[in-house]
């Protein structure tokens, strides 16, 4: 089961691993072809109503491999329009080889033949909204005809992900979807055939470019939309926190709160004029602050305790009782880490170990990274988090899914950049829904400004490099 947006990371990671989306369309439109073969005789007339995006071109691809048929496709507009360049690559290999198309200008003009088949390409997981003209008025006339109705993807105007039809809506006899099964596709009684095109397993286990479009930002949006964190943390250490904080400002959180001893506060004020810093009495977090902090977490959108808190006991004693009270989302790092398999929490925890901290936690220790992934998963199952295990491979998993990161390099073993990865990732819970997509790109993220930073710096590079490369990683960094 995949959801469009998944389908729309998935369908570039294979691209950025080497699978062109071209072949993917070649491998869908020949899909398409086989449903058409499976339900007609070699002769049959049918008729193809395509739409101007990539569900269009799958179609455009089927009608090339169904020579044997009298096939006829009809483009709901003027070529000129077709929105992608391998549709519009699959339109051109249509005329140049003589198959009859017919552009239609608007709905009045749709003038179907009497087919045995009807293919409807008009649109896939690109919908949006109820189905505008002439889209609706040409599913009506696929309707009303008396032909078997084949949809490409999805049946146009059904909503891959819930089902629904806001509006008019394709009813098909059979549906070809691509690479996995669509959730909204699962009540309709209709006939699914999940088509293989040829999408490698590793452009869902790697997290690559394609994660990022989960950061498109609604234009829409204002201040406040994009992340309130507060930071806990500091104590013996200062920079943690405060790298902490840098870094979940340049991953897009729009405010930042920093909470830490009083003592530190003017290092972490000064590392920064963006932060708002918190000071609590004495030197060291402890359970008296809880009740502030609860307070203070109380309308953040995410919270991220750990960066440099120590472990001295009265510490980790005001971990417990801040997770066991608070129920939002949390990102624990560092020497926060070891009270989490203890504490009984309604939070939504993210925990970012390296593998000491994982050991540290009572988790497994596997060197081989496809060995860990396992481990790491059933680890995360049973104590009800997402953990984000840093290694040379990332593992991020909440027990169900299970993500791998190949990004950073060597030179990031430097102090600090768990820090920076912490921060990202307590911006990015506050951006993307899904706690395991969040941590793979954080982890993305923070592995390419690694590897950003080698290019300026060599192994020289330092935690502070990072925090502006990551913001190039997350926005700069389309190949
Ligand atoms: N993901 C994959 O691995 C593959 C997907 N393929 C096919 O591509 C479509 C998705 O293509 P996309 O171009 O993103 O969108 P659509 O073609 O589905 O639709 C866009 C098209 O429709 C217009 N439109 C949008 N909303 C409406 C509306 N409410 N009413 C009318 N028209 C609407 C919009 O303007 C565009 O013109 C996927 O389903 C697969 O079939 C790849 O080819 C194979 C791999
Ligand atoms: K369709």
């Amino acid at each position: 089961m995949i959801t469009s947006d998944r389908m729309a990371a998935v369908d570039v990671n294979a691209e950025a691993l080497g699978v062109p989306r071209k072949q993917l369309m070649e491998s869908s439109g020949n899909a398409v072809a086989s449903a058409v073969s499976e339900r007609a005789e070699p002769g049959s007339t049918v008729a193809i109503v395509a739409g101007r995006g990539n569900n269009g071109g799958d179609a455009f691809v089927a009608a090339r491999f169904l020579d044997e048929y009298d096939v006829s496709v009809h483009l709901l507009g003027r070529a000129e329009t077709i929105g992608t360049e391998i549709a519009r690559e699959n339109w051109d290999a249509l005329e140049a080889g003589d198959y009859e198309t017919v552009e239609v200008k608007d709905s009045r003009a749709l003038d179907l033949p009497d087919a045995d088949v009807i293919v409807d390409a008009m649109l896939g997981t690109g919908v949006a909204g109820a189905l505008r003209e002439p889209a609706a008025t040409a599913a009506r006339a696929i309707d009303d005809a008396d032909a078997t109705v084949i949809a490409v993807d999805v049946p146009s105007g059904v909503d891959a992900d819930t089902g629904e039809a806001p509006g008019a809506a394709v009813e098909a006899d059979h549906v070809v979807t691509f690479h996995d099964q669509k959730p909204g596709l699962t009540d309709l009684d209709i006939d699914v055939t999940v088509a293989d095109i040829g999408i490698p397993e590793a452009a869902e286990l790697f997290v690559e470019r394609g994660d990022l479009l989960a950061l498109e930002r609604d234009p829409r949006s204002h201040k406040g939309d994009h992340g309130e964190v507060l930071v806990i943390g500091g104590g013996p250490y200062s920079g943690a926190p405060a790298l902490s904080a840098q870094a979940a400002f340049r991953a897009g959180a729009d405010l930042v709160r920093v909470a830490v001893p009083e003592t530190i506060a003017p290092d972490v004020r000064g590392f920064s004029e963006n932060f708002i810093v918190e000071p609590l009495t004495g030197d060291a977090l402890a359970p008296g602050h809880v009740d502030e902090l609860l307070e203070l977490a109380a309308d953040q959108d995410a919270v991220l305790i750990g960066p440099g808190l120590g472990d001295d006991e009265g510490t980790l004693d005001a971990v417990g009782e801040f997770l066991a009270s608070y129920d939002g989302r949390v990102v624990v790092d560092a020497d926060a880490l070891q009270v989490v398999p203890e504490v009984e929490t309604d939070a939504e925890l993210v925990c970012t170990p390296h593998q000491g901290e994982l050991r540290k936690m009572g988790g497994p220790a596997a060197d081989d990274w496809e060995e860990r992934a396992d481990a790491v998963s059933a680890f995360a199952g049973e104590i009800g988090a997402t953990l984000l295990v840093k290694g040379a491979h990332d593992v991020i998993s909440d027990g169900e899914t299970t993500r791998v990161n190949r990004t950073g390099n060597p030179g990031m073993t430097v102090g600090g950049t768990g820090d920076v990865l912490a921060g990202v990732t307590s911006a990015l819970v506050t951006a993307i829904e899904d706690p395991v997509q969040a941590a793979g790109v954080g982890a993305y993220a923070n592995g390419r400004a690694g590897d950003l930073a080698v290019d300026d710096h060599g192994y020289g590079l330092v935690a502070t490099d990072l925090p502006p490369l990551v913001a190039d990683a997350l926005w700069n960094d389309a190949e």
